[in-house]
């Protein structure tokens, strides 16, 4: 996947605000009552909560497709409500469970779609609908002119990434993106969109129910409760380590020590030294690997230590007590 300088990241990113918004429904639903949460840009954020908190509402609220009954949100230093609808969408991209494709027209018709309202050249909608579609993965040949239906699962999940990456927008809202696809391909698309995001740095809020992904992309995760309440705003190592109420400490599990361990490096500081007589047989691992791998290959070797190494070279061995200590939490 290639990314030529000045397309896909040619904009960047902007960080979002939210300013003590809220929204209350017309039946008196109070589905957020105030949140004040900041995106930098260029950071994934994960927002997280029991069902009916108000996630999708936070997040409907950010493009506008749900007003807020109060408080502030800006894009950057734009207020959002201040920006027409059409920069808006150019400037926000918006990619939802079981991707909202329209099922009528073809895959590359359907990731021009922000293009063909914002005006583009035919030529210039051409290429980069080729461009997209080999960001995310997928021929264009092969399947720019098939329709949704002809797709699996997560080949239509990529063309809608790639559809809310088309006007290149500064900001990606994204819905459950992933929970619509069998566990092995989500793990599979996460870890593509871990690698197109490290390519594109585009500003991400992205809600889901799955607490493994939240750790797995989030830069920082939002754990909310009801009412859109903020319980807990950090990154997935410190809300592992150091829930800050029993409500997040519960959310988070008790087996979140293990979670822990995927999410912390092998560094050197958790080191021993290289035994004199050779460390012949024991497995290895590199370091900055995460200490959950590191454990299973202690586990799969049988083995109390296992050698680190550092492009190849063993920098020191790490013991079993040693992994299982950086899964200790609060
Ligand atoms: N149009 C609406 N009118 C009235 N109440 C609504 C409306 N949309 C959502 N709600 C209510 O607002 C609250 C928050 O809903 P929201 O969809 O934002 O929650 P969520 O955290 O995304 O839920 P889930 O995880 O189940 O998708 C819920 O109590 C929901 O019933």
């Amino acid at each position: 996947m290639d990314v030529t300088p000045g397309s896909t990241a040619g904009h960047g990113a902007a960080s979002i605000t939210l300013e003590r918004i809220g929204k209350r429904y017309p039946d008196g639903t109070e589905a957020v009552r105030e949140l004040s949460l900041e995106v930098k840009a260029g950071e994934l954020v994960v927002l997280i909560g029991p069902s009916g908190c108000g996630k999708s509402t936070v997040l409907r609220m950010i493009n506008r497709l749900i007003e807020p009954t109060h408080g502030r949100i800006l894009l950057g230093d734009d207020d959002v409500t201040r920006l027409d609808p059409v920069a808006l969408r150019r400037r926000v991209g918006y990619v939802i469970q079981n991707v909202g494709l329209f099922p009528h027209q073809t895959v590359a018709t359907n990731v021009a779609t922000v293009p063909g309202l914002l005006g583009w050249s035919r030529e210039r909608t051409r290429e980069r609908v080729h461009e997209l579609l080999e960001l995310v993965g997928l021929d264009p040949a092969q399947f720019g002119r098939r329709y949704p239906h002809e797709l699996s699962g997560g080949q239509r999940q990529r063309v809608g990434v790639a559809r809310a990456l088309a006007a290149d927008p500064v900001v990606l809202l994204m819905d459950e993106p992933f929970s619509a696809v069998d566990p092995i391909v989500r793990t599979r698309l996460q870890e593509e969109f871990l690698r197109l995001q490290a390519e594109v740095r585009k500003t991400i809020v992205l809600v889901t129910h799955d607490l493994d992904e939240a750790v797995r992309l989030g830069d920082r995760i939002a754990v909310l409760s009801e009412g859109g309440r903020l319980e807990q705003y950090d990154t997935p190592a410190a809300l592992l380590g150091s829930p800050a109420s029993p409500f997040v400490r519960e959310f988070v599990g008790a087996d979140r020590g293990i979670r822990r361990l995927a999410v912390t490096p092998v560094t050197r500081d958790v080191l021993d030294p290289l035994p004199a007589d050779g460390a012949a047989g024991l497995p290895t691992v590199p370091l900055g690997g995460s200490a959950y791998d590191a454990l299973g290959a202690l586990l799969t070797s049988a083995t109390e230590h296992a050698v680190v190494t550092e492009e190849g070279r063993p920098v020191g061995v790490l013991s079993r007590a040693r992994v299982l200590g950086l899964g200790v939490v609060d």
